[in-house]
């Protein structure tokens, strides 16, 4: 395995020959999570590319970007053993030599849920990946499906941009409790980490209530589940259509469903989320 600080090295490095060529994009503090997307761009694919960066233009919230857990040695370790070949390890100034200044419209898929809710945050996402993109030059790109909004806003970007890369989405890893695995548990208090669970354990029964229930009184019983742990505050929850993110009024025959959830933990922001939703979605 290689490891790169500087872009125009790893380019060169990647070279043109025509060799198939997957990417898995990361902030780092690497977990189970991230191993399945590696190991799944291992067997997929010839050559495996990481990235380990914190980008600074997706963070809405200068406290989050402060304490954001950065473990480089242990990434570096864990990489190693999930097959990668290359690692992009680079600083601020190897990715932004100037800031960038672009503006994405995503139309109606970045204005509602974590868009509507960390301003500026998808944008500061375009930036970062349609930059590591350019390095890599990728024939895949695997991403997970916990940040279930963020791939229809790659797919957008690629769309709008004519990028030729084929965009993977992959399966949520969770712990044996249920909890969606994510870099930021680790910032969660002992009480915190104990209530944690309840929401996907909410999500799910949201799903069984759905059947016989309409969309704003599933909402509203995920919603007050959830909020019933005095440890959880639920910042929205709603359920979209899986394909465009759009709100969903009511249940549509042919229509895949997500219920998506942003909560506070204390500190920590959580999001999960989980399809199925309505009677028609089974
Ligand atoms: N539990 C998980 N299962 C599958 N994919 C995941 C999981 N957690 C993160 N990923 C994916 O790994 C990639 C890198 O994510 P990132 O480095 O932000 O990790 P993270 O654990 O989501 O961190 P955080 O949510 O705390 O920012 C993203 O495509 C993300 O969706
Ligand atoms: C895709 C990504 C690595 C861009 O910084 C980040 O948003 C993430 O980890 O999901
Ligand atoms: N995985 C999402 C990155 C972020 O929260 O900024």
């Amino acid at each position: 395995m290689q490891v790169f600080n500087r872009g125009a090295e790893l380019s060169a490095a990647l070279g043109n020959e025509k060799v198939l060529t997957g990417f898995v994009p990361t902030m780092g503090a690497l977990h189970e999570g991230h191993v399945s997307l590696v190991e799944r761009c291992r067997r997929e694919c010839r050559r495996v590319v990481v990235s380990v960066f914190v980008n600074p233009t997706q963070f809405n919230d200068p406290a989050d970007l402060r304490s954001y857990p950065r473990n480089l040695e242990a990434d570096l370790k864990l990489l190693e053993a999930a097959g990668a070949d290359f690692v992009y390890a680079p600083s601020v100034e190897d990715v932004y030599p100037e800031p960038d200044t672009r503006q994405f419209d995503f139309g109606q898929t970045d204005k509602v849920m974590e868009g509507a809710h960390r301003p500026g945050h998808f944008n500061g996402v375009a930036q970062v990946v349609s930059r590591l993109f350019a390095i890599v030059q990728p024939d895949k790109a695997y991403f997970g499906e916990k940040d279930f909004q963020q791939i229809a806003v790659i797919r957008a970007m690629v769309r709008q941009l004519q990028i030729p890369v084929q965009i993977v989405p992959c399966p949520i890893v969770r712990g044996a409790d249920g909890l969606a695995l994510s870099s930021r548990n680790a910032l969660l208090t002992a009480e915190h980490r104990a209530a944690a669970p309840q929401i996907y354990a909410a999500l799910k029964a949201g799903v069984e209530f759905s059947r016989t229930a309409t969309v704003a009184q599933t909402e509203r019983f995920v919603t007050e589940r959830i909020d019933s742990d005095p440890l959880l505050k639920v910042e929205y929850f709603q359920i979209v259509d899986a394909d465009t993110l759009l709100p969903l009024d009511q249940w549509r025959e042919g229509v895949a469903t997500r219920g998506c959830a942003a909560v506070q933990a204390g500190a920590v922001r959580l999001i999960d989320n989980v399809g199925g939703y309505g009677p028609y979605d089974k």
